[in-house]
């Protein structure tokens, strides 16, 4: 279809389901949208309207693509945190909690990224097994590397896939001191990477000021970082309470600080675009600093549960009324697909309320609109992405649930709402049919790749 004078290069019909601030799952089960040749979404109506449309618009009835009875759109869905550099072991290595899994099977996994030939591997393979799965946005953790980081925010660049691209910082490692920069080095390092990845004027491929986590860090670090996040007005990301260990050592390196969430405020690292990974063990009076911050937090259930840190009590924190999205956390979540997380979301949430039972489960569409929309609210992106308005990108996932070999089976009666439901809590791969981003069709991938 050619874009004519109304810009409009594909218009499809069919079942659309998204949220919106009002509501976490609105089904349209008979929508036409359009899309311009800046990938945006020209407009978002009912399907009967699709004739005075045609005459609006200047395109063909004939160019109209109709969905099958069986499938649907939903926006992309956003992982708010994810380490590229673990993918190479996700699925492994879930028997030791967080301080002694990072010392014995993550920072040496890590090092290893110096060489450009095994980063190359890795982070093809996630990037391509993150986007078949549904992942439009990626908020990445790489490593110390600047070569090897860079080298990930190319790659998700070539594939199509919309990323944050963290080149991890720490200057304290006491246990494995061959995994760790010179304090210096790190922040010239930092700079380094940041004006590299800016200079490629990458359209979907931003870098992310990454602290590991306090205790990662030396404070000189810390603010150096925050001073770099200030005044390039950057996204930060790191983690916080996930473990109470964790906490427990922060507490003693940091004794000037009043609270975990303290050690990032003090540091200039708590903004409106901060994204934290985890939060199991904050307290009310650090969810309350968060929301006066405009801070966010990643929910990352599957990894809670398999390094056996926390139960996020997401009700809190929805109550607080700080941004939440949703994140793998590969590799201590040992899924790299979102779908999983919904789930594990769910499943901790019902968990909690086995032992409370005053306590509101999460729903699935609440599941659904933290992978969507509130991932885009995470990263401060909701201006352009998440839902299906007028104006923001195409970022979508065309999904069929009859696909040969389908895990999902239908029935008749099954309406829209009920198809969207089986796919979040059977579908995988199979049926992810397409993925776009921005308007560009990146799922499945060209022959090229
Ligand atoms: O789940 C986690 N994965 C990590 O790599 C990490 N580093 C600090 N804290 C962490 N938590
Ligand atoms: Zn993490």
């Amino acid at each position: 279809m050619s874009s004519g004078s109304s810009g409009v290069v594909r218009v499809y019909r069919g079942g659309f389901a998204h949220s919106t601030r009002d509501s976490a799952l609105l089904v349209l089960t008979d929508c036409v949208l359009g899309v311009n040749a800046r990938g945006r979404i020209a407009f978002c109506e009912e399907g009967h309207n699709v004739e005075s449309l045609s005459r609006q618009w200047g395109f063909e009835m004939s160019d109209v693509v109709q969905l099958g009875p069986h499938e649907f759109f939903m926006p992309g869905m956003v992982d708010t945190h994810i380490h590229a550099s673990q993918y190479t072991y996700s699925g492994t290595h879930l028997d030791l909690p967080l301080l002694d899994w990072l010392n014995i099977y993550t920072f040496p996994v890590e090092s290893r990224y110096e060489d450009l030939d095994f980063a190359k591997d890795a982070y093809t393979k996630v990037v391509k097994r993150t986007l078949r799965n549904g992942t439009t946005t990626a908020c990445y953790f790489a490593t110390i590397h600047t070569e090897a980081s860079l080298l990930l925010g190319d790659i998700t660049d070539d594939f199509g896939q919309r990323a944050l691209i963290g080149k991890v910082c720490m200057d304290r490692n006491p246990l494995v001191p061959e995994y760790k920069e010179l304090t210096n080095e790190c922040k010239k390092e930092t700079d380094r990477f940041i004006t590299e990845l800016l200079r490629k004027k990458f359209a979907l491929v931003k870098p992310i000021v990454t602290p590991r986590f306090a205790m990662s860090c030396s404070s000189a670090l810390l603010s150096n970082l925050g001073k770099t996040a200030r005044n390039n007005d950057l996204h930060i990301q790191s983690h916080i309470s996930e473990n109470k260990e964790e906490v427990q050592f922060v507490k003693a390196l940091f004794p000037e600080c009043k609270s975990y969430t303290d050690v990032y405020a003090k540091h200039g690292l708590l903004t409106s675009k901060t994204v934290m990974a985890h939060g199991c063990h904050l307290t009310d009076e650090e969810l309350e600093t968060f929301h006066e911050k405009g801070a966010a937090l990643s929910h990352c259930p599957n990894s809670n549960i398999s390094l056996i840190s926390g139960l996020l009590n997401v009700r809190n924190v929805l109550n607080h009324k700080v941004k939440l999205g949703l994140g793998t956390d590969v590799a201590g979540g040992y899924s790299s697909s979102m779908l999983d997380a919904i789930r594990k979301a769910v499943d901790t949430s019902k968990a909690l309320c086995i032992q409370d039972a005053q306590l509101q489960p999460l729903s699935y569409k609440e599941a659904f609109r933290l992978a969507t929309l509130g991932g885009s609210e995470v990263l401060s992106l909701d201006d352009c992405l998440g839902n299906f308005e007028v104006e923001k990108d195409f970022d979508a996932l065309r999904v069929n649930v009859c696909v040969p070999g389908s895990p999902i089976d239908v029935f008749p009666g099954d309406d829209l709402e009920v198809l969207l439901e089986k796919f979040l809590n059977l579908g995988d791969d199979r049926n992810i049919v397409e993925v776009y981003v921005a308007g560009k069709r990146v799922v499945p991938f060209p022959d090229s790749k």
